[in-house]
């Protein structure tokens, strides 16, 4: 007998006919076929699910999906009611455990482990195995578990993802695609899909080209999106543009899982990533927020230029990075007491991050009353050539980087530029690892109080310079991030604390906003708020203790304030498409957050058999056994 749900839907008159439903959770079922049912890709969609992806008809969930689908799976948490209800009672062990205590087995679990891509590993897992459990894990323990599921061991996982890739997550599209990336994309269950993070894998964190393997960066952003912003992990496609590598180890590698052979580039790729971007609008609609992440750098400001008037779009290590280095500079403003045009800037690394960073910083200075040429003489720009000056070929400098070159003499090492320069502040995206020697940053201490260093490039095996090194070198004077984490450092009797100066305190709050708010496209504007919200969230206490950043464990309120600003942003400049407008926009933001905590697996809308209509005991009947007969 079907349960009731089932039975309705079955009685719904001579004109309905029956279709197999498939559905986001991979359930198969059956569902009256009407004029208000839609039919994509020769499937019925399921319009249970309507309701952001959320709501789960009982009547097509077998009792064992409950613990296969990583979204059902609650574990020994399930009640001995829903046990019992659901049919899985004896599939588990007797026992009951809380969320609470699951999450501390789950601690006790990853903490045995003293390779961090074996904890890697295990969360995989987990979150293939029971994700309101990983996402509770990971926003309990944001400090200590994001250095695993993102910068540095992220990029380890990359490396070695031909060897760790047991199950699918995210999309692969590859260059073979053309023609039906949006056939591709209706292959992904998700209904209610609201952010993607893309990449083709060209530039993976300070690593390299990555190729395919590149799919742990959007994997592991979007985690973040869930943990740092509550943004449900249904509304999150991750997708890698496989079009090839130039990394001869790879193509070389019998382990490398993606194309084996050169990039495709020029105009097939253009219109390869062209037909990918109105594919995702076609399915997904057109204020889909689309994150691009780890392109090269002329590819990077390519598509930020081509498509940030015509699509919801940012790139994460141009504007992302810029926005959190604006935030600790701002902070920073508070202990020296400089207002930001006081400062002098050099950039070690011209790529996508010291561009993006070099741009907004410029910006926030012609806003405090420098004209532009005024604020970019303020910023020194420096590549693998060395000092980038005014005598260099204009088409070799890409997006922007000519604004920034100066009518010097080509200086070549950082050493020069410093001593010449002496700049308060300087930023290494340079993936050029221990570039800022000691002789470098006694410079720096030298012609400074409190000399400010950001070392970004990631991971921790490309920073510029660790945080102990920074502090030695300029006697625990500077003030210093780093885009992977370095733990605390003691100098002479005296306990630092660094912060970290990566992308992660921007892009989360600021998806939340733009979801919040349905804006259809993402100024400049949206990444000096964001900044502005990052610094005004550190206490004084905090920066005190030498960070520039608020404490990881408070990252999660760093977004949800950035998502409020940008709310109120949004709404005043007419650039928000829901409405009414939310008068109380706290409040607003929290309606979109995703709980980790288990809910009740049996809605009220689950209606049971009648008794009358419950088969009756199987009636025992004698046997006979060797002639003789048995009850
Ligand atoms: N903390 C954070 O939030 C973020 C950190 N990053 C990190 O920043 C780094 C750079 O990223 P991105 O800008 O996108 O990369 P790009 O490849 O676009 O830029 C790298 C830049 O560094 C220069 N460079 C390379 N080697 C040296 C060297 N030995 N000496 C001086 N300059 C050198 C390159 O010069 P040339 O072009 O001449 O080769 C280029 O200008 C990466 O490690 C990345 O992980 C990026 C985004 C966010
Ligand atoms: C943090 C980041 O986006 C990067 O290193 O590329
Ligand atoms: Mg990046």
């Amino acid at each position: 007998m079907l349960p009731a749900v089932s039975r309705s839907l079955l009685s719904n008159g001579p004109t309905s006919r029956i279709v197999l439903t498939s559905c986001r959770h991979g359930i198969i079922g059956v569902a009256p076929c009407n004029n208000s049912t839609s039919f994509e890709n020769g499937l019925q969609r399921c319009k249970f699910h309507s309701v952001g992806g959320k709501i789960i008809s009982p009547s097509q969930v077998k009792g064992i999906d409950h613990l296969r689908d990583p979204r059902l799976n609650k574990g020994l948490a399930f009640t001995l009611e829903e046990r019992q209800l659901l049919g899985i009672h004896g599939l588990q062990p007797p026992r009951f455990k809380t969320q609470e205590e699951q999450i501390e087995i789950c601690q006790e679990s990853v903490r045995r482990y003293n390779d961090d891509l074996n904890k890697y590993l295990y969360l995989a897992e987990l979150q293939d195995r029971n994700e309101k459990l990983f996402f509770g894990l990971l926003m309990e323990n944001v400090e200590e578990l994001m250095p695993i599921v993102y910068t540095p061991t992220v990029g380890l996982a990359c490396q070695k993802f031909g060897l760790i890739y047991r199950r699918p997550r995210g999309l692969f599209i590859t260059i073979n695609d053309r023609g039906h990336i949006l056939d591709v994309l209706k292959n992904w269950p998700e209904e209610s899909v609201r952010c993607v993070c893309v990449t083709d894998g060209q530039r993976i964190l300070g690593l390299g080209d990555l190729g395919a393997q590149g799919m742990g960066i959007p994997v592991g952003k979007l985690a973040l999106y869930t943990a740092l912003a509550g943004i449900p992990p249904y509304q999150c496609l991750p997708v890698l543009l496989d079009v090839g590598t130039n990394n001869e180890n790879l193509l070389e590698d019998p382990l490398y899982v993606g194309l084996r052979h050169k990039r495709v580039t020029g105009v097939d790729y253009d219109e390869f990533v062209d037909e990918f971007m109105e594919a995702v609008v076609r399915r997904y609609g057109q204020n889909t927020l689309i994150q691009f992440e780890d392109f090269a750098s002329p590819n990077a400001f390519k598509f930020l230029n081509k498509y940030r008037n015509q699509y919801c779009t940012f790139n994460d290590d141009i504007q992302g990075t810029a926005s959190v280095v604006l935030a600790g500079v701002q902070a920073a403003q508070r202990v020296t007491g400089k207002t930001l045009p006081q400062n002098k800037f050099v950039f070690f690394g011209a790529g996508a991050a010291a561009l993006g960073i070099a741009s907004l910083i410029a910006q926030a200075m012609v806003m405090e009353g420098l004209s532009l040429q005024q604020a970019r003489d303020q910023i020194w720009m420096m590549d693998i050539d060395g000092l980038v000056t005014k005598d260099r070929d204009p088409k070799s400098l890409l997006g922007g980087l000519g604004h920034f070159a100066k009518d010097k003499p080509p200086l070549r090492t950082l050493i020069d530029v410093v001593n010449e320069v002496k700049p308060q502040v300087l930023i290494g995206a340079s993936t050029a690892a221990g570039t800022f020697t000691p002789e470098v940053l006694n410079s720096m201490a030298k012609t400074n109080e409190r000399p400010i260093i950001f070392a970004l490039s990631n991971p921790t095996s490309k920073a510029e310079c660790t945080a102990e090194q920074a502090f030695i070198h300029t006697q625990g004077r500077c003030l210093f991030s780093s885009g992977s984490p370095f733990p605390p450092v003691e100098y002479e009797g005296k306990i630092y604390k660094t912060g970290q100066g990566n992308n992660a305190y921007i892009f989360p709050g600021v998806a939340l906003g733009i979801l919040a708010t349905g804006m259809y496209h993402i100024k400049e504007e949206v990444f000096l708020i964001a900044a502005k919200a990052v610094a005004e969230t550190l206490t004084p206490a905090e920066l005190e203790s030498g960070t520039l950043y608020p404490p990881l464990k408070q990252i999660q309120n760093v977004s949800m304030h950035i998502a409020v600003k940008l709310c109120e942003y949004a709404y005043e400049k007419g650039l928000a498409s829901v409405y009414p407008e939310p008068q109380d926009k706290m409040a607003w933001v929290k309606t979109k957050i995703f709980s980790y905590k288990y809910e009740p697996s049996l809605p009220d809308t689950y209606q049971w058999p009648e008794a009358d209509t419950v088969k009756p005991k199987r009636e025992i009947k004698p046997v006979t056994v060797h002639g003789a007969t048995k009850a």
